[in-house]
């Protein structure tokens, strides 16, 4: 269980390389300095940014296979409601060389998103800064959402980016099980839910 800043330090440490950490540095001072002009983050969380926020998506990827992170797989990781960059800019950051996509409706946090990327040199990453549901379908490799919409929404809107390759990681929180058992039997084969490393009572929906 990943519980203090340290542990979640540490972990993130043994995911990526020094540049690798120190682009996630830069973005954790950048999200604490924005959110004293707008809300990205919960005031309480901001002492726990690491365990919170950025371990809690870097964890993301080790749900999904090699092939999806590799060059031969098909379209970006596609992000969805990036909000601050939760997942996909952390996403981003420690996959520099993987084409990722950001969908933010809201202006200010699109400009925030936007200034962060060029930031960390991020040129692989790109913001489409407007409602996920007008934005011209591309195949996605995988397609990650927190706190975004309710699973069957979610899939609903993401269904235009799906291919039968394209994985999923999605953090639900408590709610994952119950989540995934509202949806049709079919669909529900195709899930499973493993548990998070920074909430033991939380679930990351996955279709790897
Ligand atoms: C609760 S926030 C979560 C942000 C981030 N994923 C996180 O976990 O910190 C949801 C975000 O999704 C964005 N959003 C909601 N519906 C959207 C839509 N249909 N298209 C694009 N963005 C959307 C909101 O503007 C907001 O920034």
């Amino acid at each position: 269980m990943i519980i203090t800043e340290d542990d979640a330090r540490a972990y993130v440490a043994g995911l990526t390389d020094a540049e690798g950490m120190a682009r996630l540095e830069q973005f954790a001072a950048l999200v604490l300095a924005e959110n004293q002009r707008q809300n990205l983050i919960a005031k309480a969380t901001e002492p726990h940014i690491w365990q919170r926020h950025i371990a809690d998506s870097a964890q993301l990827l080790e749900n999904v296979s090699r092939e999806t992170l590799g060059p031969n797989a098909q379209g970006p990781w596609l992000d969805l409601g990036s909000g601050p960059g939760f997942p996909g800019l952390v996403i981003a950051a420690l996959c520099p060389n993987m084409p990722v996509v950001l969908v933010e409706s809201r202006a200010r946090r699109v400009e925030f998103l936007e200034s962060a990327i060029a930031a960390l040199g991020l040129r692989k990453c790109r913001v489409e800064g407007q409602r996920l549901e007008r934005v011209e379908p591309f195949p996605a490799r995988a397609i990650s959402a927190r706190a975004f919409a309710p699973l069957a929404k979610l899939l609903s809107l993401s269904a235009p980016f799906s291919t039968r390759q394209t994985a999923y990681v999605l953090p639900k929180g408590r709610s994952a099980a119950q989540e995934l058992e509202s949806l049709k039997p079919s669909i529900r084969a195709m899930f499973h839910v493993k548990h998070s490393l920074t909430d033991p009572d939380a679930g990351i929906i996955v279709k790897a």
